[in-house]
């Protein structure tokens, strides 16, 4: 692998019923970010937590939260998210009319601003985009669950995109979330992303392993 990815365990895959002792647990363990997957049963087939949880989380741990909004629609939930401690949010170009605007808002509240393409949303799509944001977030499963595969197609939309960026001369994040494991995180790496999600291949095991499993996901 070039240089070693960040790790953004997605809490998804915690035990909900002690998620700030999971939170404390995943950073000792050497979480570089902790990925909140935000699910309104609506954009996806699934309902997960929202601002007041973030908010609550937010005492547990100083790594960075990476919140990745798969709601529809989104703007109006910007500032909630943002306000409960929020530092980079993440949105689907789907999830909303004018993504571009979107993207503005989250900046304009001081956070980090990304877009999230799907497995079938082409890179194209950041023709007009790549010039204002902070990061990429290439997702290699249909959000709405843990635990699902990871799509090799991605693999090439991920080298596209890291061309851009390279031609863009900006500092820009290159996530990949969904199916990363000890076999799909250097294939990711290799293409060009340098942040994974990794939500079951973090937290199997339980705490004790928490930590093994992140030394792992990076390869060391
Ligand atoms: O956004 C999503 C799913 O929609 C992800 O962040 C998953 O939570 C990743 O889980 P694993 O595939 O790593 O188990
Ligand atoms: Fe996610």
């Amino acid at each position: 692998m070039p240089q070693p990815p960040l790790i953004a365990p997605s809490i998804l895959s915690a035990d909900f019923a002690r998620l700030g002792e999971e939170v404390r647990a995943i950073d000792s363990a050497g979480a570089d970010w902790i990925h909140i997957d935000v699910m309104d049963g609506h954009f996806v087939p699934n309902i997960t937590i929202g601002p007041a949880v973030v908010k609550a989380l937010r005492p547990h741990t100083a790594k960075p939260f990476d919140v990745h909004l798969m709601i529809s629609p989104v703007d109006q939930y910007v500032q909630a998210f943002a306000d409960a401690g929020a530092d980079i949010i993440t949105v689907h170009p789907e999830a909303g009319p004018h993504v571009h605007r979107t993207v503005q808002l989250i900046k304009s509240l001081g956070k980090k601003a990304g877009v999230v393409l799907n497995p079938a949303t082409p890179a194209k799509m950041l023709d007009y985009l790549i010039d204002e944001v902070d990061l990429v977030l290439v997702m290699s499963v249909n959000p709405g669950f843990g635990g699902q595969s990871f799509i090799s197609s991605q693999l090439r939309k991920i080298e596209a995109i890291a061309k851009m960026i390279a031609k863009s001369g900006r500092a820009i994040d290159l996530e990949v979330d969904g199916g990363i494991d000890t076999i799909t995180a250097p294939q990711a790496v290799n293409a060009g992303a340098n942040v994974l999600v990794a939500g079951t291949a973090s937290f199997k095991g339980g705490a004790d392993r928490y930590a093994a499993n992140i030394r792992e996901l990076k390869g060391q």
